[in-house]
């Protein structure tokens, strides 16, 4: 039986995959797989038998990656499968910092009941008249799945969109709209548009990346959209850029003690993927990730480890070696494995930065003589005998 520890609310889509040989638990002492949103496992002691985590969802600022590459624990997350829900809360957010609806919304309970209300509103409504967005400047930093979506559809409700992402990938230059500006500095974007929003994961790179020198550099009236992490901006910063006028609002899904208690601040409670679409698209990808690493050993989608899909083992025996990316470590493991007298069918090494991951199909299973000499290897971070 196979332990998978839910520590946050997994849409059933999800955890429906994981029956047969898969049982939930409550807690992780026994469990081999993880699947979590949001909460942290910063603090988190991993149970020697945990094999993976699966993040349902893009950000994975909440996981220690380095120490679970370390203990040979693959992480996944869920490229993409949320993208349409954030994409739609950001032009929600667009449209709240344009107009004040929220100011009118407000008034209209604070007068509701009252038999003349239809007549005080047309009074009293100038003071929510807002801007329209068509024709505005939109700077969109950080060009993946979802700033890409935020991009396209701001072009099509006729904004003119500025688009900066030093690492854009291949596929995400594909997806984005002609009409998209392609900046490559993204000191352009502070200072030619009236609408920034930020879309890039949290790194120590982009930690507080909009803070006073780029608050110096922006238009009078600015307005900031932050639907990817809190700490990308310094709230201090903020503070003032607000109080002097230069940021008009800023809108966000991360609300902290500071931002939330700060005047011309609109604030949701990190609602961008909580979604019924999203929820389910990222779980169901997310148990999906987990299941064929468990049963084959494939990797797709990890943030700490190379892909690697070898499909379903068709031979005896089939081990997964997570280890670091050193001279020498395939030589060592053909060694060991030859000196025992087993063939290698097929094999699989990949690298990604300071870790490597080799697959290995076997014409006989992996003897515990084996496993053993190949768990002293210098580097070797985990064997899993995933048949045999
Ligand atoms: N509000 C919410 O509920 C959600 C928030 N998020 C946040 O949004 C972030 C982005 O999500 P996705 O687009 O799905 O991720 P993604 O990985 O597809 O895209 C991130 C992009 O940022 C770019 N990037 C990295 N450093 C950069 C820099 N210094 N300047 C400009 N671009 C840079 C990367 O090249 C990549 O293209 C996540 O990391 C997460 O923090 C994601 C999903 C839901
Ligand atoms: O699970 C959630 O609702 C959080 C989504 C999120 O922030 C992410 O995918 O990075």
């Amino acid at each position: 039986m196979r332990n998978i520890c839910c520590l946050n609310q997994i849409s059933h889509y999800g955890t429906d995959r994981l029956t047969g040989d898969y049982k939930l638990v409550d807690d992780m002492k026994d469990a081999e797989g993880i699947l979590v949103r949001s909460a942290s496992l910063h603090e988190t002691e991993f149970p020697a038998g945990l094999e993976a985590i699966a993040r349902a969802g893009a950000g994975v600022n909440n996981i220690p990656l380095d120490e679970c590459a370390k203990k040979g624990i693959v992480v996944f997350n869920t490229p993409g499968a949320n993208k349409n829900g954030v994409k739609e809360l950001v032009l929600a957010g667009l449209f709240l910092t344009s107009r004040d609806v929220v100011g009118g919304i407000e008034w209209c309970r604070e007068h509701a009941g009252e038999e003349d209300i239809s007549k005080k509103m047309e009074k009293s409504k100038k003071a929510f008249a807002g801007n329209e967005i068509r024709g505005k400047k939109l700077g969109v930093i950080g060009l993946g799945a979802i700033g890409c979506e935020v991009a396209n559809a701001a072009a099509a409700l006729g904004m003119e969109v500025y688009g900066y992402d030093p690492f854009i990938s291949v596929n995400a230059a594909w997806m984005l709209s002609r009409s998209v500006k392609h900046i490559m500095d993204v000191n352009t974007i502070y200072k030619d548009c009236d609408y920034i929003t930020v879309h890039v994961p949290l790194l120590d790179s982009t930690k507080e990346m909009i803070n006073q020198a780029a608050f110096d550099q922006m238009k009078d009236g600015v307005v900031i959209l932050n639907y990817a992490r809190d700490l990308l901006v310094n709230d201090d910063d903020m503070a003032e850029a607000l109080k002097s006028g230069k940021v008009k609002k800023y809108i966000t899904d991360f609300p902290n003690a500071k931002t939330s208690a700060m005047d011309g601040v609109i604030a949701t409670p990190h609602l961008g993927a909580s979604t019924e679409e999203s929820e389910d698209n990222c779980a169901v990808m997310a148990a999906d990730e987990l299941k064929d690493y468990l049963e084959n050993g494939n990797i797709k989608n990890s943030v700490n480890y190379p892909a690697c899909d070898m499909g379903i083992c068709q031979v005896a025996g089939r081990i997964g070696l997570l280890h670091a990316n050193i001279p020498n470590m395939i030589g060592q493991i053909t060694s060991i494995l030859a000196a025992e007298g087993i063939n290698i069918a097929n094999m699989t090494n990949k690298s990604r930065d300071k870790y490597a991951y080799t697959l290995l199909d076997l014409e006989d299973p992996a003897k515990a003589e084996a496993v053993s000499h190949l768990e002293k290897i210098n580097g070797m971070y985990k064997v899993r005998v995933i048949k045999g």
